[in-house]
């Protein structure tokens, strides 16, 4: 068995297993013993995940476990593209991930698998396939003959063609964690807390990504020493559409100020390509952007007051809100160092945030006729995830931050932000 797979075993019966269905994570841990307490489990009903499950059924799961994160972010999209391809149409597909409970970047991330037992050797010839070549862990799950117990399999590749399954675990109902399993994976791989942790990424994906290299060029040797601004730096956040572009311009023109933004318009010419890559390089990508857009507001706020749209807190209130799924209550708490602001980056004066009714925002959107990203369209269809954006902005800690109702008309915004800046910035 490869050795990045091995890794996972020592603790392989203190994990929890999580399975995303219908809107809700669903949560089994394993037993290697079925011991009196779990005998006597036998006559409860099984965890929620293997509940609809009919007789005959079979489960399979499958855990992208290589040393290499780059390689296992890239793998992962790259293995749903896949299963959705080859395997059969009924086979029924849920993300699900594993976790060491507390244990910080224990999280591993994968598929479950539920189809019917006609299905299952072209399925079984497809996973065989996959843990020759790619770095999976395979599980196949076994109901006993009166439905209530089941058992997990691990699946290990001999060498040759031949499946062997091994290993027999009692599967057994777990509480939900007090917090959503992906928290414990977002420091330095959703969201970067310093200009190496983000660049390191970058670096290591450039032989897979050639344009990379273009960004890593484009960036400061270290995050800027001076680090800071002589006139007042203001920054405006906002979900899309709340009008940032609108205000900042205008606030450019009343007070004589600089504009800039993150990601900076030298990254454009890349912003696509990182925009279909996997959470773990586009957020990396998102995060260098704001050490360079930090390096020309220490350049440029020498000489004027600097606007910025959009700047680290759009970073990390997006990261943490795609990361975590669900209702607020799955974010980390409030306090939680997911929320600190980087030691290196530059700290803006204020930063207003905008909010707007959802339903103003929608109209706005559609008066405005552009095309939307797939982010656009989660935040329109998906209630939780604005809400998530919206809660995670308001708890990144930091520099000074204000929110402003922006549904009054354009030049009301205006007059309120400039009174705001008036007061906070002495301008
Ligand atoms: N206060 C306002 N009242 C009514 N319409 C507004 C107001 N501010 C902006 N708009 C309009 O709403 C639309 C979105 O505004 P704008 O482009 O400034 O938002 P944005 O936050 O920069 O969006 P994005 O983040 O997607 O670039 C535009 O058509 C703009 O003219
Ligand atoms: N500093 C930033 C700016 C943006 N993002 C990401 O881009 C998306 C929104 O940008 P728009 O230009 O469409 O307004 C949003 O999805 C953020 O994830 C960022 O991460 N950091």
């Amino acid at each position: 068995m490869a050795r990045h797979i091995m890794s996972l075993l020592p603790r392989w019966s203190s994990r929890v297993f999580s399975v995303d269905l219908d809107g809700a994570s669903l949560y089994f841990a394993i037993q290697k013993q079925q011991q009196q307490q779990q005998q006597h489990r036998s006559h409860e009903a099984p965890p929620r995940v293997f509940s609809a499950v009919q007789n005959h059924d079979r489960c399979y799961s499958l855990l992208v476990c290589s040393s290499d994160r780059i390689k296992s972010a890239k793998f992962y999209c790259e293995l749903k593209d896949k299963l959705l391809r080859d395997l059969p149409p009924e086979c029924h597909l849920s993300p699900m991930s594993s976790f060491l409970p507390n244990v910080r970047n224990s999280l591993v991330k994968g598929y479950f698998l539920k189809s019917n037992s006609d299905s299952s050797p072209p399925i079984e010839r497809l996973l065989s396939d996959l843990t020759q070549r790619d770095p999976v862990l395979v599980c196949s799950y076994f109901q006993s003959e009166d439905g209530q117990q089941w058992t997990q399999h691990l699946w290990s590749h001999t060498g040759s063609q031949m499946m062997e399954i091994e290993d027999k675990y009692y599967v057994v109902t777990s509480e939900a964690p007090g917090y959503h399993p992906a928290t414990l994976n977002i420091i330095n791989s959703d969201v970067f807390y310093s200009l190496e942790e983000a660049r390191d990424v970058l670096k290591k994906c450039g032989d897979i990504i050639p344009e990379a290299e273009s960004v890593l060029e484009l960036l400061p040797s270290q995050a800027e020493a001076r680090n800071k601004a002589d006139f007042p730096v203001i920054v405006i956040e906002g979900l899309d559409a709340t009008g940032k572009t609108t205000l900042t311009e205008s606030l450019r023109d009343t007070l004589g100020a600089t504009l800039l933004r993150s990601p900076p318009q030298c990254l454009s010419p890349w912003r696509s390509c990182f925009d279909r890559e996997p959470p773990l390089i586009r957020r990396a990508f998102y995060a260098v952007g704001n050490y360079i857009t930090a390096e020309q507001i220490s350049q440029e706020g020498m000489k004027a007051p600097v606007i910025v749209d959009r700047f680290w807190h759009s970073t990390a209130a997006y990261a943490i809100a795609t990361a975590v799924s669900g209702p607020v209550g799955n974010l980390p708490a409030e306090g939680s160092e997911v929320y600190r602001w980087p030691s290196d980056l530059l700290q803006p004066s204020l930063v207003v945030v905008l909010t707007l009714d959802p339903e103003e925002r929608k109209r706005r959107l559609r008066d405005r006729g552009l095309g939307k990203t797939d982010e656009e369209q989660e935040l329109d269809h998906n209630q939780l995830f604005r809400l998530r954006v919206e809660e995670a902005y308001r708890r990144i800690s930091g520099p000074v931050r204000i929110t402003v109702d922006a549904s009054p008309s354009a030049d009301q915004v205006l007059q309120q932000v400039l009174l705001l800046i008036r007061g906070k910035c002495h301008l």
